[in-house]
């Protein structure tokens, strides 16, 4: 389907707007008229260097406080409106928005909005432009799509349609499915937004915070197989008032914005909505309607191949040091870079002492840089990642090495793409073995693989990052929740996939504070998965690293709520090992001490189907390493 965006999603100026939605691959726009006002290029030279850049003028918006006025008021109005019919002409857009009058003035009277909505479809069709009524959610007297139709059915003109707003209608808890009520060929333009589910006065609401969807709460799928089933044929545009995007690049807005149009296209022509539209419509043996561009599949059965921390030589001491404790073997030095391969099991660390600051927004001594991503097929991730608009990142071409494809996420953490399965992991092969021994060789204590990441993320980018990882990597997220840090609040969210092979939870700091909070929420960290906690945590102890210390409180709170035996509670405690439960299983935890205040270490033992991450225990965990800071 043909892809806009208002240019009110995106900061800059009207030009820098043009050319940010032509450069993410967008086909149109949604001129807002206030971009228009305040440009310092007539309507002319604006539609022609829109036409340059590819992009079609498909709205011109907004006409407000139109209908159910008096009429006097109305003759001021026709002629307002007037002046916008000769500027659309210039600017070569035929479609008008109207939004339903929110001034307290407009009188509640149907049959007189529907009879002088009526007179501007007729004042409007000389000019080739039809007009479309948009019910905005605090709308006067329409404040819902069912009434903006009925209105519109009632002035019966063919230059007079309704524009169909996600955010107005979803917001108020209104029901979609009576869309498919409405005529196709009525139904003028779509817009769509997404945005947190948030007890707030309307207005506020979708001034601020909507979002791009799949980054709140609404279901746009579901929204939009509606609108397809009603027979809609124009644009999917996004309309997306938010206070973070006003003020970003707008070419990574862009880009952020039509990566969650492939993902809701790809998701609607997965489930075949353009073929069960044109069915319920009764043209079955006809095309469907509209062209739902799909994706290729999201990689499957994903896990981790490895984590790449970088750290310069002083830091890379003590990253080693832990990991050396946690069981883990220096068994690899890759051929042509100053990189080691640690392993434990299939928990791969790759320690990188190359400019950590490299190619990555955080700076700092030690961070995670890479993921390595063990998928079935590295082509079909990379052409996925590819479409999704995932900066490409170059790879040097060493002819001895394998070359794996990699691409930035948003916080600037390379995701590599490695082919998995028994004869893959030929990557390891640029790494000359190294005969180190684990140094707990002989003992039963195996760390089994990386069972998840944990990355903090500039605020900036958050929802950027939970949509990116989701959709390049096939991700599912849970629902996001808060936790209260020492120095803070911290947002979580975790994404992972179907089967749990690849699991990430992010961060972000509710104020927007990136770094400061770091010993608390701002780190990020690398979390190992094994059978048997207990043996990993003394064996750790045993070669001479203490574990996060968990207050005591914390272990008097785990009696009075749980009945673990006192002699597991009394071994946890010693062990600084927390605990969480759910109806499908039970999760132990430790944490080593935070690295540099910026990394630290977690193993976790999941039993039964747990798929949490002791959300429960985060705010002792910051806790816990704020106090060790203060020490
Ligand atoms: O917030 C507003 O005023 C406004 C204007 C035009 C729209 O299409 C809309 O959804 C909201
Ligand atoms: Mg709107």
């Amino acid at each position: 389907m043909r892809r806009s965006i208002a240019t009110v999603s995106l900061s800059g100026t009207l030009e820098e707007k043009l050319r940010a939605a032509a450069a993410a691959g967008f086909d149109g726009v949604e001129i807002f008229e206030n971009d228009l006002v305040a440009a310092p290029v007539p309507p002319r030279e604006v539609r022609a260097m829109a036409a340059e850049l590819g992009l079609g003028i498909d709205l011109y918006q907004p006409f407000r406080d139109f209908e159910g006025v008096d009429d006097a008021q109305l003759e001021r109005n026709l002629r307002r409106a007037r002046a916008k019919f000769e500027l659309m002409l210039d600017l070569g857009t035929d479609t008008m928005l109207v939004c339903s009058n929110a001034s307290p003035v407009a009188l509640g009277d149907d049959a007189r909005a529907a009879e002088q909505l009526h007179r501007l479809a007729e004042a409007a069709a000389p000019y080739g432009v039809r007009v479309a009524y948009e019910a905005l959610a605090w709308g006067r007297h329409v404040d819902t799509y069912e009434h903006s139709w009925r209105i519109a059915a009632q002035a019966d003109h063919p230059s007079l349609g309704v524009c169909l707003d996600s955010f107005h209608i979803l917001s108020k808890g209104g029901d979609p499915a009576g869309i498919r009520e409405i005529p196709g060929e009525k139904i003028f333009f779509l817009q769509l937004a997404d945005a947190p589910y948030l007890a707030m006065d309307l207005l506020q609401w979708s001034r601020h915070y909507r979002c791009f969807p799949g980054q709140g709460g609404f279901d746009l799928t579901e929204f939009t197989r509606h609108v397809l089933g009603a027979g809609y044929t124009g644009p999917l545009s996004l309309e997306v008032f938010n206070d973070v995007f006003r003020a970003s690049d707008p070419h990574r807005t862009a880009a952020d914005a039509l990566r969650s149009l492939s993902v809701l296209e790809d998701a609607l022509g997965r489930e075949g909505a353009a073929e069960r539209a044109s069915e319920d419509l009764g043209d079955s043996h006809a095309r469907p309607r509209v062209t739902l561009t799909r994706l290729p599949d999201p990689p499957e059965g994903a896990g981790y191949a490895f984590v790449e921390v970088a750290a310069q030589e002083e830091d890379a001491e003590s990253v080693r040091a832990v990991l050396a404790a946690l069981g883990f073997a220096h068994t690899g030095d890759h051929r042509s870079k100053p990189v080691q391969l640690w392993n434990r099991g299939n928990a791969r660390v790759l320690l990188s002492s190359t400019d950590p600051r490299l190619g990555h927004t955080w700076g700092g001594a030690a961070a995670i840089t890479a993921l390595g991503v063990e998928v079935a097929d590295p082509d079909r991730a990379a052409q996925r990642a590819g479409l999704l608009l995932a900066p490409t990142l170059p790879r040097r071409r060493d002819p001895a090495e394998s070359r794996l494809n990699a691409v930035a996420a948003p916080d600037g953490t390379a995701v590599f793409f490695c082919p998995g399965g028994h004869d893959g992991r030929e990557w390891l092969n640029d790494f000359a073995a190294e005969t180190a021994r684990h140094r707990h060789e002989g003992t039963d204590t195996p760390l089994t693989s990386i069972d998840h990441v944990g990355l903090f993320q500039p605020f900036d980018h958050f929802d950027e990052a939970s949509l990116f990882y989701r959709s390049v990597l096939g991700l599912t997220p849970d629902a996001s929740l808060e936790v209260a840090a020492p120095d803070g609040l911290v947002r979580s969210r975790a994404l992972a996939s179907d089967d749990g092979g690849l699991r990430i939870a992010l961060n972000v700091s509710v104020l927007g504070r990136g770094t400061q909070a770091d010993a608390a929420g701002g780190a990020q960290h690398i979390a190992f998965a094994c059978d048997d906690i207990f043996a990993v945590a003394e064996a750790m102890r045993a070669d001479g690293l203490a574990p996060l210390a968990i207050p005591d409180n914390y272990y008097d709170d785990l009696a009075a709520r749980t009945d673990l035996a006192p002699a597991v509670r009394e071994r946890m405690r010693e062990n600084g090992i927390l605990y969480d439960r759910a109806d499908t299983g039970e999760f132990f935890h430790f944490y080593t001490p935070m690295l540099d205040d910026r990394l630290f270490f977690e193993v976790v033992q999941r039993t039964g189907g747990y798929t949490g991450y002791g959300a429960a225990n985060a705010a002792v965990r910051m806790a816990a390493h704020r106090a060790e800071r203060d020490r």
